[in-house]
């Protein structure tokens, strides 16, 4: 138990972090500065965002009318026309009746309340129809000719229009937005177009999903498969293999998770498919799309979400994934078309409540874990990339939040992106969310790779039952890890499943597995933990210069192979054309220049510095020269030392202002400059 005083300090502490994660209260004035444009930013982006709710709510307003006077009109046809057949000079009492018929009615009315040309035409129709035999079809047609009729819409307020044609068109209307708001108005009438669509996928039957799963203007992303035959990674340093014989294929608009107990060498495969396996020698074959190409041909459309934090802590989570997305998206991209991905990527990311919030660092506290976490595939995810490679993206996030960022990857999935990634003891509802399975085995054997639904199956066979009220995933990992004894009447050991899968599926059993069979009383395997040693090298007893010089050799080809991998350049298949690298440094001083701005200490030592030097520099030169003015001088350097620094910050995050001034404060800012090509540099 905790005394009273510490207890109400924890309870302060504990308020104080979550009103951190949603506020970020500024602690200099440059930081009031940015603080002060982004609320104005951000007043006009929900001004924004209320209108398009607004006009939104019209829109359907006027749907559910138009409907109901559709179904109305029909009603009114099929009765007229019954009533046609009969005498004309007979007026049956029944005609009334369903003419005044109550739900009609109500819908007619709140369709004429809507316009009045409706109400008029109900009249004329209806006296016309009874009286002059008018054909009702006449009826359907004037409200056709209603809904394209822009005056009338613009009367329910259906302020930006429903159909676009083609991307074309819409691309060429989208190059008059310019303002803020304008933008953000767009961004969220998309999105709110893309709800309602939503909506209405609901009602589709299977087959009207197969055709629109099918069709092929819905998938807006090249398609990435991958195929590994008999991949196998060797750490070069140690001579260990850390990933063996795994063959298999992840395939586009499916989900797969690699499972399998700690250092059994997942993060080794994503590494290797994402061609980063660093400091290994892989051999076996990869393929992408069925050819053998570099998957560095395709980085641009590869996102890539490692274990540890991509986020910059000193940003909004608005501005980690604006920084990306202009980075990242086509050049010749719209911005309001990149605003739009942005936003998308906020709302299924359930982000909109932090989007302001700074993601937070060591010192100063941000976010929580889990929206760091969903910031983290954010970044990659506003890149449309077309594969996803993801590092325990779950780790550390309760169930709901895994739930909600599964749902995420599984939007981008129907987009026909290839997701993989590893996942370390999910929840039964988030394994069946999962379309595929890799397990892996200690020593990077492959245990399983397929189906989810049928790993359940595939065990069964082998004689391995899950017992009740087990979760399977929990299960085949202690299985694997050799907690769990296999149950069921097989009798087979852990050891025994790699060979197994590849007896299962025909694959080539390596000599040194075939070696084991009598151990196991079949065509079995060795441990698979065990490690190759081909050479026998590492019970080699070296002098400590020896091993000095072996770990020098290994550290070297390290780095030359990390300035291979992030300078040499490798032919782009991707089709996609990022910013160009003047682009891209400007970007990269914006992103520098708003995070330094928000280091307040750091950039207080600056100027202190900068000071400093001003003083020595006034002072020598009044020293050496009396007549000059040095005390003008002095206070000139002075000032120009603290403010340069601000006035070129100020202008070059200025998302719009002259083009020269910010050309000037660029060049002016050498060591930004430097900062930031070492930042574009390491983080691609
Ligand atoms: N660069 C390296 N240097 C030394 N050992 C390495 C290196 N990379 C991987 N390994 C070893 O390879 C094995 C597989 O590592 P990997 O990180 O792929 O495992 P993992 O399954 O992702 O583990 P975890 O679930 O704990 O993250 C481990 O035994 C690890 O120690």
């Amino acid at each position: 138990m905790l005394p009273p005083s510490q207890k109400s300090q924890q309870l302060w502490r504990n308020k104080d972090a979550k009103r951190q994660a949603h506020t970020y209260t500024p602690c200099c004035c440059s930081d009031q500065v940015l603080t002060t444009r982004e609320r104005r930013m951000a007043k006009s982006r929900e001004a924004a965002a209320r209108s398009v709710r607004k006009t939104a709510n019209a829109r359907q307003r006027w749907k559910d009318a138009k409907d109901a006077a559709k179904e109305g009109a029909s009603g009114l046809q099929a009765q007229l026309s019954q009533t046609f057949t009969r005498k004309k000079d007979f007026v049956d009492p029944e005609e009334t009746k369903i003419l005044n018929k109550p739900a009609t009615e109500t819908k007619i009315e709140l369709f004429s309340s809507i316009h009045p040309l409706f109400s008029s035409m109900i009249d004329s129709s209806s006296t016309g129809l009874k009286g002059k035999g008018i054909d009702p079809s006449d009826l359907m047609q004037t409200m056709n000719q209603m809904e394209n009729d822009a005056n009338i819409r613009n009367n329910v307020h259906v302020e930006t229009e429903t159909r676009e044609k083609n991307v074309t068109a819409r691309v060429t209307k989208e190059k008059q937005l310019n303002t803020h708001s304008q933008i953000f108005k767009y961004a969220y009438a998309q999105l709110e177009k893309e709800k309602a669509q939503q909506q209405e996928n609901k009602n589709l039957t299977f087959s009207e999903v197969i055709s629109m799963a099918t069709k092929n203007e819905r998938r807006k992303r090249p398609l990435i498969e991958i195929s590994f035959r008999d991949l196998s990674l060797t750490l070069k340093a140690h001579n260990k293999l850390i990933l063996r014989c795994v063959t298999g294929k992840i395939k586009p608009g499916r989900i797969a998770a690699v499972m399998g107990p700690s250092g059994a060498g997942k993060t080794t495969f994503l590494s290797a498919i994402a061609g980063k396996a660093l400091g290994c020698k892989v051999s076996g074959s990869i393929f992408v799309n069925g050819k053998n190409e570099s998957i560095h041909s395709y980085k641009k459309i590869i996102g890539f979400v490692p274990q540890d934090d991509i986020v910059h802590g000193n940003l909004t989570v608005e501005e980690n994934f604006r920084f990306s997305a202009l980075c990242r998206l086509p050049a010749d991209l719209p911005k309001q078309e990149k605003v739009l991905i942005v936003e998308r990527v906020i709302e299924f990311l359930g982000l909109e409540s932090v989007r302001n919030s700074l993601v937070g660092t060591v010192e100063k506290r941000g976010i929580s874990g889990g929206q760091r976490k969903r910031v983290n595939v954010g970044l990659e995810m506003v890149m449309e990339p077309s594969l996803m490679i993801l590092d325990e993206p779950t780790s550390g996030l309760d169930s709901a939040s895994s739930q909600l960022l599964l749902r995420a990857l599984r939007r981008e999935a129907l987009e026909g992106v290839n997701i993989c990634m590893v996942v370390h003891q999910p929840s039964y509802a988030l394994f069946n969310m999962f379309d595929d399975l890799i397990l892996l085995a200690k020593g990077g054997l492959t245990v399983y790779h397929g189906p989810v639904k049928k790993v359940e199956e595939y065990f069964a066979d082998l004689g391995i039952n899950i017992p009740k009220r087990i979760n399977p995933p929990d299960y085949f990992i202690d299985i694997l890890e050799g907690i769990a004894v296999p149950s069921g009447s097989s009798g087979v050991s852990y050891e025994e499943l790699p060979v197994r899968w590849m007896l299962h599926n025909g694959y080539p059993v390596p000599l040194d597995m075939q070696k084991n069979a009598a151990q196991f009383g079949m065509f079995a395997t060795a441990n698979p933990a065990r490690e190759k040693d081909p050479d026998g090298s590492s019970h080699e007893e070296r002098s400590f210069v020896a091993e000095l010089w072996h770990d020098v050799g290994n550290v070297m080809e390290l780095k030359r192979e990390k300035i291979r991998l992030n300078f040499l350049k490798s032919k782009d298949l991707s089709d996609r054309k990022t910013p160009g690298i003047f682009k891209q440094y400007k970007y990269f001083l914006i992103r520098v220049g708003k995070q330094r701005l928000r280091e307040s200490k750091i950039q207080a030592i600056d100027y202190l510095i900068l000071l400093l030097a001003g003083a020595c520099l006034g002072s020598l030169t009044k020293a050496s020269d009396q007549t000059f003015g040095a005390a003008g001088y002095t206070y000139t350097v002075i000032a120009w030392s603290v403010l340069l620094p601000v006035v070129l910050t100020l202008i070059a995050t200025q998302p719009k202002d002259s083009k020269i001034l910010k050309n000037i404060a660029y060049l002016c800012y050498p060591r930004w400059a430097l900062e930031a090509f070492i930042i574009a540099n390491a983080e691609r």
